[in-house]
């Protein structure tokens, strides 16, 4: 068990920020990262005080909706190079890798442009508390006191848990890991892949994934005591616009892998 781990761990030593973002958040790739832009604008009944966001890579797209829904944002990540280009951004002092203005403009027109982009931007600079060490691999996944004792309002995490865990086994005991960061009534809305093998996290830099099917994250997730809300699976094989838009043979392989599933659950009471 520890072996698996540790080799994931090795093998996000290279993982190149500026790379990953333009594998996955630039056209065509951003097109699905639209799908994943609904996150909070179709969760209305979902708000508080603190949103922390587990694994937030070098991304920002995960939280534009709700900094409008919380107070306060924490993200997190387990790269000190996520972590700095991430606070690039929140200092906005350059040198970003990604210019995130599209997506903010997209959100804000998802979200009815009841703001500008830019009051958004502005919002979401004063709203991230803070960028974070984590683990989701160890029981206890973030410093003790990183978070108020009661735990965050509600988690997000994209791409995270499949992508650092050697196998099932391991997925699932991180979800148990991370319900530990969250309050006993608070939410967890997950994105990720099924039945996805690997992703590029740089140049040459092909990262293992667990391939998942619907059947196994269900019951990951009642194993770790949550409770479903809702769910959503997009085949992106089946959106033939989405697909055809592929550019290259090698983007079009990681899309036939890709399946996005959405979750919304509750801890048990
Ligand atoms: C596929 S990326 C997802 C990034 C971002 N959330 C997104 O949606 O694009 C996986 C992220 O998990 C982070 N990671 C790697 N090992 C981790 C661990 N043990 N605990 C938490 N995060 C980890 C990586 O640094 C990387 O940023």
């Amino acid at each position: 068990m520890e072996k698996g781990i540790a080799a994931m761990a090795a093998c996000y030593q290279t993982f190149d920020p500026a790379a990953y973002l333009q594998y996955n958040y630039t056209p065509p790739r951003s097109l699905a990262s639209h799908l994943h832009l609904l996150l909070f604008c179709s969760a209305d009944d979902v708000s508080g005080e603190l949103l922390l966001d587990i694994g937030s890579g070098p991304t920002l797209y995960q939280v534009l909706s709700g900094c409008e829904v919380f107070n306060k944002v924490l993200m997190t990540d387990f790269l000190e190079v996520n972590r700095q280009e991430l606070r690039r951004w929140v200092q906005d002092a350059g040198g970003c890798s990604l210019d995130w203005t599209p997506y903010l403009q997209h959100v804000c027109k998802l979200e009815g442009r009841r703001y500008t982009w830019t009051e958004k931007a502005t919002r979401l600079r004063r709203v991230i508390v803070d960028v974070l060490p984590i683990d989701v691999h160890r029981p206890q996944p973030m410093a003790p006191d990183a978070l108020p004792a009661a735990g965050a309002d509600c988690l997000v995490s994209c791409f995270c848990l499949e992508s650092v865990s050697p196998d099932l086994a391991a997925f699932t005991r991180a979800l148990g890991h991370i319900r530990k960061l969250l309050k006993p009534d608070g939410h967890l809305m997950l994105i990720g892949a099924l039945g996805e093998s690997y992703y590029l996290g740089g140049p040459g830099l092909k990262i293992p994934v667990v391939p998942l099917n619907e059947a196994q994250v269900c019951a990951s997730l009642k194993e770790s005591g949550f409770t479903l809300i809702r769910l959503e699976v997009y085949n992106l094989m089946a959106k033939k616009t989405l697909f055809s838009l592929m550019g290259t043979q090698k983007m079009s392989r990681q899309m036939t892998f890709c399946l996005v599933f959405l979750w919304t659950m509750s801890l048990q009471p």
